[in-house]
């Protein structure tokens, strides 16, 4: 379970509240108006922006102060972060040692996760060589070789096109089905909610709102998400 628990996170003069809780297992998706905060919530739970106030526990450990790395935390981002200069099997192996010096064990997870997302035959491949979808998969099982219980998805699929992505939200859904991990997404299109979320925490008007079933408040959506609707055309 993540927990929330009356935190603020500030960047300069842009406050941000979040008083909630994340049951194990559940999938959410992160929406609001850009600019809302939805980044600022994910990076504060990864570690990235510490709160100002408040705690974050992850099953009931108060992680608020660990480091990024110490948290039980796998992130991606926007734009996947994939070294130009290695290889797929290298990139995929930084996910569980940033200086690459792999064990026998660590090699077999590395191209496991790799075989998962349909790249077993690229792996010797750089990100230059590699389709933007096939970037995403790369992307993904650096995450995935983590093997750690919180995703973190910051519009990982924004660059890619309807089809492509809705394949990437399909796999996603299913490595988390497999491995049990809570997973937390920002998107911008609600239609990405209804794809893979059963949850959605709105991020509106300087706060994070603790999560609601997705069809329930798309389908009758409080003020502050009907305006975004509407900017969404959805
Ligand atoms: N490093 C920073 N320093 C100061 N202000 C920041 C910083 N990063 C973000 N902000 C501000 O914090 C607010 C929230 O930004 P954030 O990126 O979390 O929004 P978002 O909902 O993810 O937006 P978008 O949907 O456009 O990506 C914005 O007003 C932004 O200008």
């Amino acid at each position: 379970m993540l927990r929330l628990e009356a935190v603020t996170i500030r960047n300069d003069d842009f406050t941000l509240g979040a008083d909630l809780a994340i049951e194990p297992g559940r999938r959410v998706a992160v929406i609001g108006p850009s600019g809302a905060g939805k980044s600022t919530l994910i990076e504060a739970i990864a570690g990235f922006r510490p709160p100002e106030r408040g705690r974050v526990l992850w099953n009931g450990r108060d992680i608020t102060a660990a480091a990024p790395g110490a948290r039980p935390v796998a992130m991606l981002f926007q734009d996947g972060n994939l070294f130009p200069h290695l290889d797929l099997t290298a990139n995929v192996g930084l996910g569980l040692d940033p200086d690459l010096r792999l064990d026998d064990r660590q090699r077999r997870q590395v191209r496991e996760a790799i075989a998962r997302v349909g790249l077993a035959t690229l792996e010797g491949r750089k990100p230059a060589a590699l389709s933007g979808g096939q970037q995403s998969r790369a992307a993904l099982a650096r995450v995935l070789v983590q093997g750690r219980p919180l995703l973190l998805l910051d519009e990982p699929f924004a660059a890619l096109g309807p089809a492509l992505k809705a394949e990437m939200l399909d796999l996603v859904a299913e490595l988390v089905a497999e491995t049990g991990a809570t997973l937390l997404m920002v998107s911008h299109d609600p239609g990405d909610a209804r794809r893979i979320a059963d949850q959605v925490v709105l991020v509106a008007e300087g706060r994070a709102e603790p999560p609601r079933e997705t069809a329930a408040l798309l389908d009758n959506p409080p003020p502050a998400l009907q305006a975004y609707l509407g900017e969404t055309g959805a």
